[in-house]
């Protein structure tokens, strides 16, 4: 990708690292950092990568990388135009607040370096590039991959892991994470904490909803029960044939697949999405709906809700009403307290 401005001013080395500050470290001839130049390699580079995954809206700008604790690592070749330097790709992590299940199921609170973006320029793929960036963080971070959180990591970056880093065995999850099989060994570094079965009241919201939701939550249909003929104002809802309603965290309603988009051929990387995404519906549907209503309802309830679910008339009204808003706080009953009066 290339720019109408020398990029070797601005990105000296081969590989350069952006934070929140948008500065690429030395200062160009001693002049501070041209802020606009660097903003629109930034912008390009996520509307490219999001054009690359079909992402409705790009999760990497210079905004969004100015808002946030993320890294942004940027792969040049300084030779090529004319000498003004070409962008081969990026890379893109930070840290999340997860919770994830491990292979027993149990719930736990973690928060470990994730990819949350990665574009090589579609001429340069399959030429070692998107290693030679992976390589680069896994060093600057002193991090394994095993030990990272992937965004919803598409087929060519799964196909990345697994030749690579031989990452095959993920640990299905309920929302769009992926995790492989050594992440939970390595406890130490990725913080792990049982998460109480009991959480305190409070707001309830969908499960580690991260950029890709968010970019997603703002074009998203809602899903039974919660369709309303006048849905909120700032949820304009996609046709279901859209071709960027792509699916949602799994484990929302049994309406889901009405929003997917109409069926696509059939190539080996949707067979392979196909199958990794039926692993985790069924069960994991379940578990991630239980999470919504799991502050309103006791075991018992839950296990009659996860029997019933079929039939929502037959649930007893308070479960019904923690369905019907799952998202908004249903107050437990208010005990009422009769005090004598002061003589
Ligand atoms: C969490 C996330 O960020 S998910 C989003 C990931 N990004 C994308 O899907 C955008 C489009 N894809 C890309 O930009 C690139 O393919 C990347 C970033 C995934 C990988 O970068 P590359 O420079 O191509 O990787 P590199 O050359 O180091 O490794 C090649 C391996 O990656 C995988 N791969 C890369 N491109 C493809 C492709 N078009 N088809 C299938 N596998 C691919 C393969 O395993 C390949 O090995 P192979 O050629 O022996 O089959």
């Amino acid at each position: 990708m290339d720019f109408p401005f020398d990029l070797n001013a601005l990105f000296p080395e081969r590989i350069t690292v952006l934070d929140n500050s948008l500065s690429a470290g030395r200062k160009a001839h001693g002049r501070p950092d041209p802020l606009l130049q660097i903003s629109s390699v930034i912008d390009e580079l996520g509307k490219a990568s999001s054009k690359a995954q079909q992402l409705p809206a790009p999760i990497t700008s210079a905004a969004k990388l100015q808002a946030n604790r993320h890294h942004l690592y940027l792969l040049k070749d300084g030779e090529q135009n004319g000498g003004r330097g070409v962008i081969f790709g990026f890379l893109k992590v930070g840290y999340k607040k997860l919770f994830l299940l491990d292979q027993r199921g149990a719930h736990l609170e973690t928060e470990p370096l994730c990819v949350l973006d990665f574009y090589v320029t579609e001429t340069l793929q399959r030429h070692g590039y998107g290693l030679e960036l992976f390589d680069f963080m896994l060093k600057h971070k002193r991090v394994e991959p095993e030990q990272m959180a992937y965004d919803r990591p598409s087929p060519k970056f799964l196909s990345f892991l697994e030749k690579h880093y031989d990452l095959k065995n993920s640990v299905p999850q309920v929302n769009n994470f992926v995790v492989f099989s050594g992440f939970f060994q390595s406890r130490s570094v990725v913080q792990l904490r049982k998460v109480h079965p009991k959480k305190p009241e409070g707001e309830i919201k969908p499960y580690s909803l991260m950029e890709r939701e968010v970019v997603r939550e703002e074009q998203r249909v809602l899903p039974w029960p919660f369709v309303h003929p006048a849905g909120p104002p700032h949820s304009p809802p996609l046709l279901p044939s859209s071709p960027q309603s792509r699916s949602l965290s799994v484990g929302s309603s049994p309406s889901r697949a009405l929003l997917r988009p109409a069926a696509a051929p059939r190539t080996p990387f949707s067979q392979l999405n196909d199958s990794c995404r039926a692993k985790r519906t069924s069960y994991q549907g379940l578990v991630a709906r239980s999470n919504l209503y799991s502050r309103h309802i006791n075991s018992r309830d839950l296990g009659q809700l996860l029997v019933e679910e079929q039939n929502p008339l037959k649930l007893p009204d308070h479960i019904l009403k923690a369905r019907l808003c799952p998202f908004r706080h249903v107050p437990p009953p208010r005990k009422i307290m009769f005090r004598s009066r002061p003589p």
